[in-house]
């Protein structure tokens, strides 16, 4: 049972115990705007576990910032509530919630340094603002430069300092509370493919040896197949579908999220093999078919055509494939033009069904492409 099918006061002594940090229970979020009230966020209910690495990802406008900002409560909700630890945010006294956020970092796509302050000052600045005395701050300040890997760089001001460095400051000052909670909001957009994949090395490393739950608002789906473990995906304001990301990625169960997963796993036939596909209904049914085959887990690491030649006497003909990890666990694809009589087919592609292998039917093969195979 979940700690959201339990009434309330229940919730927060089991949410002590439990290894749920983060709760938002039918979460809502009204601008009022120049055409009318614009519901931002209808009704989002998200259960986030400690020390998850967790992936919000949307297009833009889907209400991905507006979210994060109603977890710390930066953006108080319309209705719903939010739970961070034993906290009921949502239940907080302005006060109260200044308190709370000690226990919530938060870092962003740009960085929001203070430019006239050199790295170090910046990441003492939260410290030196719950009054922490000076030799501790020097201390921690140090230990989070050694963290985040910029010890050389203590005295550079942020306009000496290249993006990827303005996010370690970023991190580092997100961590000087020792927060339980990190907050990313669009934390590597503004940053190149390379620095955006040691900086998100860099937040899993802290991750593992903090245990420390990190949320990550996205819209770049590279970024939740790099690090989360779970993922939500958010489309007008409402999450259409949720899972472990090897799920997310191998099943896509809604329209929005399979065009994230295609834009990283490209399943599509390439273009210039499309001619080789023809159009429905123009080839007899005898004529050679395209399958694409799905291999995920350890179906991926089984002789699956080989067996399939030996027991149906089929033939194919390899178009396309790639295999990706995702979790560690493999992933792959693969076109063929399978030759050999209906009823052979069809059985070959009930035992691919009897392996949870997704053997999908493209088309038959055209008139060319048959001649010259
Ligand atoms: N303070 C505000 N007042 C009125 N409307 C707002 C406010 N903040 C956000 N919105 C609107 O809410 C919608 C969602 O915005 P939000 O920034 O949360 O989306 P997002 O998914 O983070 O998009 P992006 O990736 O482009 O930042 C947008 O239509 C935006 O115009």
């Amino acid at each position: 049972m979940t700690p959201l099918q339990h009434p309330p006061t229940l919730r927060c002594l089991m949410l002590l115990e439990d290894t749920t940090v983060i709760v938002t229970e039918s979460l809502t979020k009204i601008f009022p705007g120049p055409q009318g009230p614009s519901e931002v966020l209808r009704g989002i209910s998200l259960n986030i576990g400690k020390g998850e690495v967790f992936g919000i990802i949307g297009r833009s406008g889907a209400g991905k910032s507006t979210l994060v900002r109603c977890l710390n409560l930066l953006e108080r909700p319309t209705s719903g509530k939010v739970w961070i630890g034993d906290q009921e945010m949502t239940a907080l006294t302005e006060a109260e919630l200044r308190r709370a956020r000690h226990s919530i970092g938060m870092i962003f796509q740009h960085f929001n340094l203070l430019s006239s302050r050199t790295a170090a000052e910046n990441i003492a600045l939260p410290l030196e603002l719950i009054g922490m005395p000076r030799p501790e701050i020097q201390a921690r300040v140090s230990e989070l430069l050694d963290l985040v890997g910029l010890r050389e760089r203590a005295g550079a001001y942020p306009a000496a300092l290249s993006g990827g460095q303005k996010q370690r400051v970023g991190i580092a000052r997100a961590l000087a509370s020792k927060p339980s909670v990190l907050l990313c909001d669009e934390a590597t957009s503004a940053l190149d493919p390379e620095t955006t994949k040691s900086i998100l090395s860099l937040l899993k490393d802290i991750n593992r040896s903090l245990g420390l739950t990190i949320v990550l608002i996205t819209h770049e789906m590279p970024v939740v197949k790099e690090i989360a473990d779970r993922v939500a995906v958010l489309d007008r304001g409402e999450v259409v579908e949720q899972g472990r990301i090897f799920d997310v990625f191998t099943q896509p169960r809604h329209a929005v999220s399979r065009a994230f997963v295609q834009e990283v796993l490209n399943r599509d036939l390439p273009e210039i093999l499309l001619p080789r596909l023809a159009p429905p209904g123009t080839r007899e049914p005898s004529t050679p078919v395209i399958w694409r085959i799905t291999f995920t887990g350890p179906s991926a690491n089984e002789p699956i055509l080989s067996d399939l030649v030996r027991h149906f006497d089929l033939s194919f003909n390899i178009l396309h494939g790639h295999i990706d990890y995702i979790q560690g666990l493999p992933f792959g694809t693969l076109v063929v033009e399978a030759h050999g009589p209906v009823a052979a087919r069809d059985a070959a592609l009930a035992t691919l069904a009897q392996k949870n292998l997704t053997a999908e039917v493209l088309g038959h093969v055209a008139d060319t492409a048959a001649a010259a195979a």
